[in-house]
């Protein structure tokens, strides 16, 4: 029997998503959610797309070895076991791959070790990931194991982007430079963005912005990243849902020495109290346009601020670019919240961008134009797909070999 068959696994720092994919068609057979790893009321979310059916189960789930291993069993109800002989690999989301991994890698012990090196550089999403590996490895020691890395697409940026201007020497002997991540949605939706406009990803200059929980600018020239807003970590650039995004580094000496806050009190500040949530007390935005709607100026701040950084970034990418075809709004905001889509282009009509209030209103599955007809530059939704993305990185490096067998 060929086996044609995917497993995705994206690790969170508190959260697995999954897909087991046919890659003949590149056809979903399940998908779902584990959130709140850890916490008291863990939720796992399945659905068997071979029978329309879906299962919630609340309770404890305690970290992500027994989330993974309670998806097996999910998977197993639904005659979709791990044990399936139609399984060709599994594939994983690695978000730190630092400036090794330039493609999808096939994982072994030496993989596992960089990818371990590399946690202090991704505290919240790299242990995650090797539970993940090493998980399904138990599982199925007998399968490739597949990592696609956040920071391979960003493995293009030209040194004038990807440095800092820090001493050479200190830099280099810390691997300090700008990573990147969520490579796999910028590499995605760009040329999906290509391809809404009928043109060769060659041929395309886009400017991706993926709003989710995590946020990232991306420049992409003719296919190829050359510049992104994260940095050595998921930290930099974009106000997130509780990342801070850019200050100014002055602000974590000012904290130890005159708030004599310790390194991990300001790293659990900036990464998980800040952004959206420090500002209003909301992360989601749907709860903060509800409350900018209903006049609450706390939430309009918070709005304003985001939109401002995004608006700064996408203005900096015009540059970066010199020429633009295509803005493209993917993950959860990008996807959903016209306001953010509007606001972020609005009075930037002299560089040729705009929305059309009736597109940006209506909702839509697929990629879309949001722009008025015959914009100089398209603004696009771009709905990403990284588990989609993900299985086909893995299938094509180990499909055809497994063929074989
Ligand atoms: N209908 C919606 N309107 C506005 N924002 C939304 C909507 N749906 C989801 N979101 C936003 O998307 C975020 C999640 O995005 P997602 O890409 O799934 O993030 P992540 O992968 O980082 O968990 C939510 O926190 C919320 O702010
Ligand atoms: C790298 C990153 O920020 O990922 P996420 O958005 O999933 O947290
Ligand atoms: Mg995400």
């Amino acid at each position: 029997m060929t086996a044609t068959r995917v497993l995705v696994l994206n690790s969170g720092s508190s959260s697995v998503k999954y897909q087991l994919l046919d890659m003949r068609d590149s056809g979903r057979l399940a998908m779902g959610l584990v959130e709140r790893i850890g916490e008291g009321t863990s939720r796992l979310k399945h659905t068997a797309l071979t029978t329309g059916e879906t299962r919630e189960t609340i309770g404890p789930i305690a970290d992500h070895a027994a989330a993974l291993k309670a998806v097996a069993e999910e998977l197993t109800k639904d005659g979709l076991g791990l044990d399936s002989p139609e399984l060709a690999a599994i594939g994983h989301r690695v978000v730190h791959g630092g400036q090794q991994f330039t493609a999808p890698t096939v994982i072994d012990e030496t993989v596992l070790a960089e990818i371990e090196r590399l946690i202090p550089v991704a505290p919240l999403h790299n242990p995650a990931n090797l539970i993940g590996i090493r998980t399904a490895q138990a599982l199925r020691p007998d399968l490739p194991q597949v990592a696609v890395f956040d920071t391979a697409f960003h493995t293009t940026m030209p040194e004038s982007a990807a440095r800092y201007a820090i001493d050479v020497k200190t830099a280099d002997e810390y691997r300090i430079r700008r990573y990147g991540f969520h490579g796999t949605s910028h590499a995605y939706v760009s040329r999906a963005t290509a391809e809404l406009l009928g043109r060769a990803p060659e041929d395309v200059n886009v400017i991706v912005l993926h709003l989710g929980n995590g946020a990232s600018a991306s420049a992409v020239r003719g296919g190829r990243c050359v510049d992104t807003s994260m940095g050595l970590t998921p930290l930099e650039g974009l106000v997130m849902g509780t990342r801070s995004g850019d200050v100014d580094p002055a602000v974590i000496f000012h904290l130890m020495r005159v708030g004599g806050m310790s390194t991990d009190e300001i790293d659990t500040l900036l990464n998980k109290k800040s952004g959206l949530i420090g500002l209003c007390g909301d992360n989601d935005m749907r709860e903060i346009r509800r409350r900018v709607d209903e006049g609450d100026e706390q939430a309009r701040l918070a709005f304003d601020i985001y939109i401002h950084r995004l608006k700064k970034y996408i203005g900096a990418y015009y540059a970066v670019l010199g020429r633009v075809d295509a803005i493209a709004f993917t993950a959860g905001v990008g996807e959903n919240a016209a306001p953010v889509r509007e606001a972020a282009v609005a009075g930037l009509e002299e560089l040729g961008l705009a929305v059309d209030a009736d597109l940006n209103a209506a909702r839509g599955d697929g990629p879309r134009l949001v722009s008025p007809e015959g914009a100089r530059v398209a603004v696009a939704v771009v709905p990403t797909d990284e588990e989609l993305e993900i299985a086909t990185q893995t299938y094509a490096l180990v499909g055809a070999s497994h063929d074989l067998i």
